[in-house]
């Protein structure tokens, strides 16, 4: 029973924050505009961010500015900060101080539902229900035709193995998707959150092992999603982001280091220390260069 009582009382003081939370972004929406994007350019200028509650900033003046429609990695070690910089640009939260920004404008001056449905999220573990593939693809924009929902599957390097599936995108998936592997789970929460083609994608990846077919898979599916969009992806390999346009490399709440993969190997700075950890560890499974694949 104290076992119990502990674990709820976590829970419920995570659910009361929420409200909180929820309250307090909610103030001044009323007459906030709907977000429009037009290039996808993100700006963070001079953020600053700690927890409610929190002693230590999380967040430390961070700057960075992407341009159109980039692939942009963001790598550190576990508690960088990477998740909650995300998380300020969906407005789960706002910046104590500085300003999150898209294509010029302040994200705390839009009305937050509008901006979550322009940002696709895919999470580390994403939900999936018991229901049929195209019931999981189509679950928050249930009005798309089954056309949209295999194109997205394409993109997102989901349809060969749904065709493969016994009624392919009739197939019910079991409870949280327990008849799929992680990777043909995340695969097909891509193909959700684009499914009706937000101009922006946040993909946060998987910690827990994949093996290399799906990671290649997985770089080759956000490859083609930053074609005509700007992807953010949190990395923990840091190969699926190796072909990024912009990487952004956190540690403890700061951005130490931002540039293209060959750049940051050059500057010989923390990146070069993670890239060669994980090369090292990595080697004898051998990395993935999705360049290569798609050769
Ligand atoms: N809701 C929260 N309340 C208080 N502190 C939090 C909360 N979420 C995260 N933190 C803290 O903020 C810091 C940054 O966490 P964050 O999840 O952004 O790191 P991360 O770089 O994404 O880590 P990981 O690679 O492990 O996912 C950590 O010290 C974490 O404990």
């Amino acid at each position: 029973m104290i076992n119990k009582y502990e674990s709820a009382r976590a829970s419920s003081k995570r659910v009361v924050e929420i409200l909180r939370n929820t309250d307090r972004l909610e103030e001044g929406d009323g007459d906030a505009e709907a977000l429009t994007v037009t290039r996808g350019r993100v700006k963070y200028d001079e953020v600053c961010f700690s927890y409610p509650g929190a002693e230590d900033r999380t967040l430390e003046d961070v700057s960075f500015a992407t341009d159109d429609g980039e692939f942009v990695g963001i790598v550190g070690s576990t508690g960088a900060g990477k998740s909650t910089l995300m998380k300020l640009l969906f407005r789960f939260y706002d910046a104590d101080s500085g300003t999150v920004s898209i294509d010029g404008t302040d994200v705390t001056d839009v009305d937050a539902a509008s901006l979550r449905d322009r940002i696709g999220y895919v999470s580390q573990d994403p939900f999936l229900f018991h229901g049929t593939v195209r019931e999981n693809v189509a679950y928050a924009t249930p009005s798309v035709s089954h056309e949209e929902v295999v194109t997205a599957a394409k993109r997102a390097g989901a349809h060969e193995f749904v065709q493969q599936l016994d009624d392919g995108y009739d197939t019910q998936i079991g409870e949280r998707g327990a008849t799929l592997s992680g990777g043909q789970r995340q695969r097909l929460a891509i193909a959700r959150a684009i499914v009706d083609d937000p101009p922006i994608l946040v993909f946060d990846e998987a910690t827990s092992h994949v093996d290399n077919e799906t990671e290649v898979e997985i770089q080759r599916s956000l490859l083609s999603m930053s074609e005509d969009r700007t992807v953010f992806a949190i990395a923990h390999r840091l190969s699926t982001v190796r072909s990024a346009d912009r990487i952004l490399v956190m540690d403890d709440g700061r951005l130490v280091e931002e540039g293209t993969h060959e750049r940051l190997v050059e500057r010989d700075g923390t990146y070069a220390k993670l890239w060669r950890i994980q090369t090292g560890e990595i080697a004898a499974t051998r990395m993935g260069d999705p360049r290569e694949v798609n050769r």
